[in-house]
């Protein structure tokens, strides 16, 4: 990849939506990890002085914080910060009555971490509703194919510039953006619950995804699983369905 020729394109693209919406700027979530530092600084070439960064810690370590901090320092944009660990936890209480009687507690640990990305999406949509700006996404192309986001959550935004990336390809687009290199390094993490990994959790590479996605090449187990993964979140790449009614 030619990460220059990329990053140019990536900039007039965002440019392009964003003068074809008629909206007056961009704002992006910075959880301190390279896909948001990556979308950061291309939407601050985008749109100098009018890209807003959004830090919201939901029961965070304060290092992922300071990280953030950091990103947007180092890429110039400024920022505001949202605690969302109050409201998340009266949330949490509020939300008691939904719960069934006996509730799985792999789906109920799901559901409660899913509450963050949404609580961040519905934070950014208010940050951004008021400035009359663009929420920008951070979501790739390996966390796209295999639907490894929240629906409605860090999914529910206006823009994907890093969409037709894989993971690999974003960090080569970090290191031409001279991002810092600790940043560059984590390992990548929803951050959803302790020590949670997103190749721990999808129980693939992103090496081996992002080989399957730009070579085609894996071992059938492997393959297997990235299109059983792709299969069952196809619902979160379309629009709800809707009924053809005959009247
Ligand atoms: N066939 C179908 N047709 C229509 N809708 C369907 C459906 N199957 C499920 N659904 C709906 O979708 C829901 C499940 O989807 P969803 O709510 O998203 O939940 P789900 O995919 O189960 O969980 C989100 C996954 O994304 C990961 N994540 C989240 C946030 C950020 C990142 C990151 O690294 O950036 C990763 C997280 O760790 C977890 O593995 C179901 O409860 C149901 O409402
Ligand atoms: N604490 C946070 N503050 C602000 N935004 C956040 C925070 N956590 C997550 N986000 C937003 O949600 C997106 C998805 O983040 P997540 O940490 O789940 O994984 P990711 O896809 O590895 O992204 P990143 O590499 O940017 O961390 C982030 O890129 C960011 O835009």
């Amino acid at each position: 990849m030619n990460a220059g020729k990329v990053c140019d394109q990536l900039v007039r693209w965002l440019e392009a939506n964003l003068q074809r919406s008629g909206a007056e700027g961009l704002a992006v979530g910075l959880s301190g990890g390279i896909d948001s530092a990556v979308a950061a600084a291309l939407a601050q070439r985008a749109a100098p002085g009018r890209t807003l960064g959004v830090l919201m810690p939901c029961h965070s370590n304060l290092e992922d914080q300071a990280d953030a901090e950091r990103v947007a320092r180092h890429v110039g944009i400024p920022h505001v910060v949202v605690d969302l660990s109050p409201v998340y936890d009266i949330l949490a209480r509020a939300l008691q009555p939904t719960l069934p009687a006996e509730a799985d507690p792999g789906r109920l640990q799901l559901a409660r971490a899913n509450v963050k990305p949404r609580l961040r999406m519905l934070t950014l949509y208010h940050a951004a509703n008021v400035r009359g700006y663009l929420v920008v996404g951070t979501g790739n192309r390996s966390e796209l194919y295999t639907g490894y986001y929240t629906k409605y959550g860090d999914g529910g935004v206006d823009l994907l510039p890093l969409g037709d990336l894989v993971k690999g390809e974003v960090r080569e687009l970090a290191r031409y953006l001279e991002l810092p290199e600790a940043i560059i390094q984590r390992t990548p993490s929803a951050g959803l619950w302790e020590g949670q990994s997103d190749e721990g959790e999808m129980g693939i590479t992103y090496a081996e995804l992002d080989r399957y996605l730009l070579e085609g090449a894996a071992a059938p187990e492997l393959l297997a699983r990235i299109e059983a993964l792709h299969r069952v979140s196809r619902h979160k790449r379309e629009l709800p369905p809707i009924p053809r009614v005959a009247r």
